[in-house]
């Protein structure tokens, strides 16, 4: 299990995601996106909307289930993107590298890019914003429901 819980909100991930999408703005045009779901999904729409990018590919692979790693699985491979090329990669993070690795295989020419990243896999994307320690789980907002906490007195 994980040491620490990093929180995300929605308005957070969407001031991220439109970070990641100011940084790529520099390397456009790009011919299309490949979400890797479906972590990437929601960032790759916010992305697709601010670099006015219309062709979105997706490539399924299974890596975890909650927080067990276990081994990749692509049940989708991309289907309209070649090699890669003039293509850009979105997922929501990069953690040990293994989703990257296997992505990158598919699609060895394509720039790849994450909104968080962990130190383990963060040599494998070619650009993210936000690194957080290894030893922290990313909690999404499709992850998370607001619910009652008990006051601190009482727990204590
Ligand atoms: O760098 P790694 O150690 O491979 O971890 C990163 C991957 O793990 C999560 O996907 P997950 O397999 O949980 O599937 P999901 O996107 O469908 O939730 C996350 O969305 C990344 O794709
Ligand atoms: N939600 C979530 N999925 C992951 N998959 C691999 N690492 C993580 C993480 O930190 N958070
Ligand atoms: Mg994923």
């Amino acid at each position: 299990m994980a040491q620490h819980y990093y929180t995300v909100s929605w308005d957070q991930l969407h001031r991220d995601s439109k970070a990641l999408a100011w940084r790529l703005s520099t390397m456009t045009p790009f011919d299309g996106i490949v979400a890797i779901t479906r972590g990437g999904l929601i960032p790759a729409a916010i992305i697709a909307r601010e670099l006015e990018c219309r062709l979105i590919e997706t490539v399924s692979i299974v890596t975890y289930d909650d927080e067990r790693r276990g081994e990749p699985r692509i049940t989708k491979p991309p289907v309209a993107a070649g090699d890669g090329t003039g293509f850009l990669i979105i997922d929501d993070l990069v953690d040990t590298g293994t989703t990257a690795r296997q992505v990158r295989a598919l699609l060895p020419r394509a720039h790849f890019a994450t909104v968080y990243a962990k130190p383990a896999g963060k040599e494998l994307v070619d650009t993210f914003i936000t690194e957080v320690s290894q030893d922290t789980w990313i909690l999404f907002p499709w992850d998370t429901e607001a619910q009652f906490v008990a006051p601190i007195m009482r727990k204590a």
